[in-house]
């Protein structure tokens, strides 16, 4: 139903009739309160008016070369505004105390506002998530009051460059060399071969000016393994390279197509002793080695970026059911009933399969990333404090939990492309970018697989450890409850309780099962590591069910301690059973196994789901709204509040340079004598 100019949408608005909760109330809890409410649009308000960060032409229609020039524009701009803003929470951008440098690039740069204004990616995004983190995280107290005070107030843009051509997920094989020369108290780096080039950073191209180089360190004539130091990479007036560095952008990518992400190379280039970030490890000035007290230490950078993404693709899946519910809600196709008017294509039990899960995930993404983040912050004061102890159990749960994040992520964003039929593969829904941005994520920051196989490493420790009947920590205290999972079936109930306990009870008996695959292969003369890599689908597949045992346990936690109106609770409590059921029943066969769950019982579920698909549709609206996402962040013709999708993807069409002029020269060119040709 097409609305009369500028008006809202009719289906929409009887959408909104029909809500059953208040909006608002939800919004409120998601952003953490009604302050936070109107600070968040205080600051959007600040910076979506600002005429400076409108596209006079889309950005999709530029060359390479001109979007990253416009992109450089904006960030710049926006940094500055971010500077220069009068009041809220954001009203010191000053120089945050070292130890809150992470939690305020966080509270800075969390949320989508970014995304609005580049929305293929920031060129400046590394210099705020990885190296500022590196150097508070890093460097010793005078080396912090020296490089965080320049890098904070820009008088240097740095990145983080580890990954190289040759290696990005095995960093204990980078080929980068820094080595000591006491003579002249100072550290050479080198590129030894065409695969030790730096290669990916973000930034790295044409932006940065500065570094933190990871390099295997060498001193007294012995490797100690990888270290992260400080690098000047251009001139910090001229922007030329540095004599030694070869630098240069790597080319297009399927995606965030406007980070710069770089290339570098060195040939011999000298820094001073003092540019190794020594919080950790030392060298001192005759070239002694002074280790710390866990090499592991060095990846805290890593470490806080996977927490941070978790809650980032949050946001973007936001964003993308938010456009795809609104679209379903005004898109009109077929018939349900002989002669009956065309449905809202959300009437479709199969698109509700689609929305409706999607929408969930967006909850229970930003459920367990405040929960990470929390535990996060608690873990870290403690290694500030020389406690390592929960150190492993972290890296565990920030492992998994950032590839189920970003891989849930990556597939929903694409079943709701696909559920916007053609007009979903319109660059203009947005759809395609916030799908290259988010895919992006299943490979930076430790690919996805690696990460699952590094919680599974803790995982069959804890599995030996509750074995021996050791008591474990909360995360995996679960094995000891189920170590037995052919303990005798008990009845299935459609109930959370139950539910809970069968994912926890997969998740064991999964861990188990590669466990005992595991031993039989040692047992059967393999070594420990062909053992492991044999046996490593189970692996991945027991890390899997970990962490969704604990997202599902977090989110229907979460919702039944909130405390909101009952119409408020009623949707969110089924938004968690909607969850639970749908991984539940697109893995059965593991929960038929190793759960109480029986064939019989499938029926039910299937039921179970239905139903709530059914309870949810009148609300899917209502959520979508609830997260309140501003037009100009959506930026997407299917999903603006009004629901003018036809007339908006109209627009769109004549944005395109194609149509300035009837005719274009090609014809004329090529067409016309080849069209005479075939006569
Ligand atoms: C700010 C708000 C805005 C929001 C917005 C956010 C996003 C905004 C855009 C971002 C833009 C793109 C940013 C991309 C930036 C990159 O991609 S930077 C490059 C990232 N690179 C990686 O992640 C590399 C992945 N690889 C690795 O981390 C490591 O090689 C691996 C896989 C963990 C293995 O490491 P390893 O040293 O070989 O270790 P290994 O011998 O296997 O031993 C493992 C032991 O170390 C422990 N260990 C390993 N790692 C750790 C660790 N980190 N901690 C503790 N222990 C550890 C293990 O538990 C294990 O312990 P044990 O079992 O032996 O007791
Ligand atoms: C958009 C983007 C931005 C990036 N930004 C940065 C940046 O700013 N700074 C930076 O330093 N890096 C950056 N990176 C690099 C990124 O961190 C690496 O690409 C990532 O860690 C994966 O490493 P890789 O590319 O070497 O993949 P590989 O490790 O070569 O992966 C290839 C395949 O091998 C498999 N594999 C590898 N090892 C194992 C194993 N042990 N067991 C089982 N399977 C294995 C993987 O699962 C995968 O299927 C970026 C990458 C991207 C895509």
């Amino acid at each position: 139903m097409v609305s009369e100019n500028g008006a809202v949408n009719e289906d929409l608005v009887k959408e909104r009739q029909n809500c059953s909760f208040n909006t608002l109330e939800l919004t409120h809890l998601l952003d953490g309160g009604e302050a936070k409410t109107l600070e968040r649009k205080e600051r959007e308000e600040y910076f979506l008016s600002d005429p400076a960060f409108k596209d006079e032409v889309p950005m999709e229609y530029l060359s390479h070369q001109e979007q990253y020039e416009h992109s450089v524009r904006k960030a710049c701009h926006m940094f500055r505004k971010l500077q220069e803003m009068p009041h809220g929470s954001m009203d010191n951008f000053r120089e945050p105390p070292v130890e809150s440098v992470a939690q305020r690039i966080k509270q800075l740069l969390g949320g989508m506002l970014g995304s609005a204004i580049l929305k293929d990616g920031n060129p400046l995004a590394l210099h705020y998530v990885m190296f500022l983190p590196t150097l508070a995280g890093q460097g010793t107290v005078e080396q912090q009051a020296y490089w965080i005070s320049r890098a904070w107030n820009l008088e240097i843009v740095g990145t983080y460059a580890q990954t190289e051509l040759g290696h990005g997920t095995f960093i204990r094989g980078l080929e980068t060399t820094a080595t000591y020369d006491p003579s002249t108290q100072e550290f050479v780096l080198n590129s030894p071969t065409l695969t030790a080039y730096k290669w990916w950073p973000g930034g790295l191209g044409h932006t940065a000016n500065y570094a933190v180089v990871v390099a295997q360190l060498y001193t007294q004539g012995k490797c100690h393994g990888i270290h992260p130091f400080i690098v000047q990479l251009r001139d910090e007036e001229t922007h030329m390279p540095m004599p030694g560095i070869i630098i240069g952008e790597i080319g297009a990518k399927l995606g965030m197509n406007t980070t710069n992400n770089g290339y570098l190379g060195f040939k011999q280039v000298r820094i001073p002793r003092e540019n190794m970030l020594m919080k950790n490890n030392k060298v001192l000035e005759d070239g002694t080695y002074v280790k710390s007290p866990s090499d592991k230490l060095t990846y805290g950078t890593m470490m806080f970026v996977r927490v941070v993404i978790c809650q980032d693709m949050a946001s973007y899946l936001s964003k993308a059911v938010t456009i795809a519910t609104r679209y379903s809600a005004v898109r009109h196709q077929s018939e349900m009933k002989p002669g009956a008017p065309e449905p809202q294509v959300l009437d479709y039990r199969t698109q509700q399969y689609k929305l409706l899960p999607s929408i969930a995930s967006v909850f229970a993404m930003k459920f367990s990333a405040n929960w990470i983040w929390e535990m996060y912050n608690v873990v870290n004061s403690e290694l500030d404090q020389g406690d390592l102890e929960r150190l492993p159990e972290l890296h565990a749960v920030s492992c998994c939990l950032k590839a189920l994040c970003t891989s849930d992520a990556a597939s929903a964003v694409e079943i709701v492309r696909l559920a916007c039929g053609g007009h979903g593969y319109m660059k203009s829904s947005n759809l395609p970018s916030t799908y290259g941005l988010v895919t992006a994520a299943c490979t930076y920051e430790g690919e996805n697989t690696v990460l699952l196989l590094q919680t599974a490493r803790y995982l069959m420790k804890t599995w030996q450890q509750a074995r021996s009947g050791q008591t474990l920590t909360p995360s995996v205290a679960y094995l000891n409850l189920y170590s037995d999972w052919r303990q005798p079936r008990t009845v299935w109930e459609n109930t959370t309780d139950c539910v809970i306990k069968a994912f926890y009870q997969v998740a064991a008996g999964k861990v188990k099962a590669a466990a005992e695959h595991m031993e039989r292969r040692a047992k059967g003369g393999m070594t420990p590591e062909d053992a492991w890599n044999e046996t490593s689908i189970e692996l991945v597949a027991a890390s899997t069910a970990h962490c969704r045992a604990f997202i599902v346990e977090k989110f229907i936690e979460t919702v039944s301690k909130t405390d909101v109106s009952r119409p408020l609770q009623a949707v969110l409590c089924q938004m968690a059973e909607l969850y639970a059921v749908y991984w539940l029943l697109n893995n059965k066969g593991d929960f038929l196994m190793f759960s109480n769950l029986s064939p019989a019982d499938v029926d039910g579920l299937q039921l179970w789901l239905e139903q709530l698909l059914t309870k949810l549709r009148p609300n899917a609206v209502g959520i979508v709204d609830s997260f309140d996402i501003h037009d100009d962040i959506l930026a997407s013709p299917l999903g603006a509040w009004d629901g003018r999708v036809y007339e908006r993807l109209f627009e769109e069409s004549q944005k395109s340079p194609l149509n300035k002029e009837p005719v274009n020269k090609s014809f004329h060119e090529y067409m016309k004598p080849f069209l005479r040709s075939n006569l």
